[in-house]
Order: structure tokens, then sequence, then C-alpha cells
């Protein structure tokens, strides 16, 4: 494995970020508070020193795509702004490797709160399917608050927010009965995306849920439409 300071960090929190995220919606815990299509949005509502920081968690089935095209674009950080409608600038600050890296990303100011950054190392990987060997391989994109003596130190500027993110997603083929070539007809991409954001400063809870209950679904609506419209017509990256 690479030897930098932060991979131990990236593996443990990682491969925490996959189980967390197989767990699906069990338990009762979660609270469905968006639907659309396939589309499912759960949430719980927690505070940390008075700020609302409710765990998110969505499920949604997306056809003709693959989980590592899914993976590869929501990692990517070159397309990022063709779907992230709320960012307003993003620096690479490091490259750690080719599916590891370190990002800083200024948000755009949603009123009530003011504007954000975020600084975070973004990593991608295939998970073999030891279980199902029929089943395709598993693939996750994780993103993990950290430091960095790259970024500026944001005295009495912009605000911090912490945040761990992922995007777990398992591919499903059906293949033609005729025994023709798999198209993109064929496949079926499950996906789970888990985050947890601490705002970093005060955010009145009832104005910064309203922001989630509207952001993250268009979010995740429009980050898996960019993806199937770049796949279409494309060879299927497996
Ligand atoms: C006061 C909280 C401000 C705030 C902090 C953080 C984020 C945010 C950062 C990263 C990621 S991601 O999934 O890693 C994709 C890469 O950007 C998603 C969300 C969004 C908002 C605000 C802008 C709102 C928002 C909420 C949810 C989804 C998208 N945008």
């Amino acid at each position: 494995a690479p030897a930098h300071p932060l991979w131990p960090e990236i593996e443990r929190v990682t491969l925490e970020q996959l189980q967390y995220a197989r767990l699906g919606v069990e338990g009762g815990v979660w609270q469905l508070f968006a639907e659309d299509g396939e589309m499912k949005m759960y949430k719980r509502e927690e505070e940390v020193d008075g700020l609302a920081v409710d765990p998110l968690k969505a499920v949604h089935t997306v056809k003709g795509v693959t989980g590592r095209e899914m993976t590869h674009y929501f990692f990517s950080p070159d397309v990022r702004f063709e779907w992230e409608t709320t960012l307003e600038q993003m620096k690479v600050l490091e490259t750690i490797a080719d599916d590891t890296l370190v990002i800083l990303q200024i948000h755009k100011r949603v009123w009530p709160a003011s504007q954000r950054d975020a600084l975070f190392w973004s990593h991608v990987r295939r998970v073999p399917n030891d279980t199902d060997r029929d089943a395709q391989d598993i693939w996750i994109a994780c993103n993990h608050s950290t430091e960095h003596h790259e970024a500026p130190s944001n005295e009495g500027k912009m605000v911090r927010v912490s945040l761990t993110v992922c995007l777990v997603c398992q591919t499903s083929i059906e293949p033609p009965s005729d025994g023709g070539p798999v198209t993109r007809d064929h496949l079926t991409c499950k996906i789970t995306y888990c985050s947890v954001v601490n705002p970093g400063g005060w955010v009145p809870t009832s104005a910064l849920r309203a922001v989630y209950k509207r952001e993250y679904p268009k979010f995740l609506k429009r980050f898996t439409q960019y993806v199937k419209d770049r796949c279409d017509k494309q060879p299927i990256l497996f």
C-alpha cells in the first residue's frame, strides 16, 4: 500500500463506510424524508453542540450504468462542476494516488448559513465481491474531512464544515435471454449514498434541515442523471 501518512485512515474510514452503507436502512431509526421514483432518502435527526448534524442515507437504483462508472464520475474533480450546483471553487491540493486526492471545496452561500468550505481526502476503490461470485464487484467512493498544510487557515473568514460521505455501488447484469451481447439495457446499478455533515458553525436547525431537504434530493437526482447521460452510447466500463 502507498506509504502516505493519511493512508491508514483512508483504508479504515473507507472500509467502515462500506460496512455502514451495506447496513441499508434497517432498524427503524431512519426517517424517510424524500422519494423520487427509485430514489429514497432517509435521515436521522441528531444534534452535536446544538448543531443539526443529521446523518443522511439515500438508496437509488439506476439503469444502464455500472458502479465503476458511477463512482468514477463522483470521484473525478474534472467533472464536478458539471453536476455539483452548490460548488463555487475547488482545488486539488494533493494527488496522493490516481484514486486518492486531497480537495478543498468552497460552497456557495446557502441562506441563512454563511459561506462554507470543505477540506477532505477523496478515495475510490473496487471491493471484490467475496460472497456471491456471480455478482459484480462493489465500488465505493469516500470523502472524509482532513487537515492539510496547503489549505488556508480561514481565520475569521470561511466556516469549515466537517464531513464523511460515501457512494457505494453494486452492479447487476441481467444477461439477454437470446445469448446476445450485454448492453446497457441489461445493467442495473444499486446505489447507497451516505453523508454526515457537521456545518462547523451555528446555523438555525430548522433552516439547515430545510436546506438539506431541498438540496440533497436535487443533488443525487442531478448527479445520477449526469452519469447516465455521460455513459449513454459509450463502451461499458465494468
Ligand atoms: C451549511 C452546510 C453547507 C454544505 C456543506 C457541505 C456540503 C456538501 C459537501 C460535499 C458533498 S459530496 O457528497 O462530497 C460531493 C462533492 O461536493 C455534499 C455536500 C453541502 C452544503 C450545502 C450546500 C448545501 C448542500 C447540501 C446537500 C447537498 C448539496 N449541497
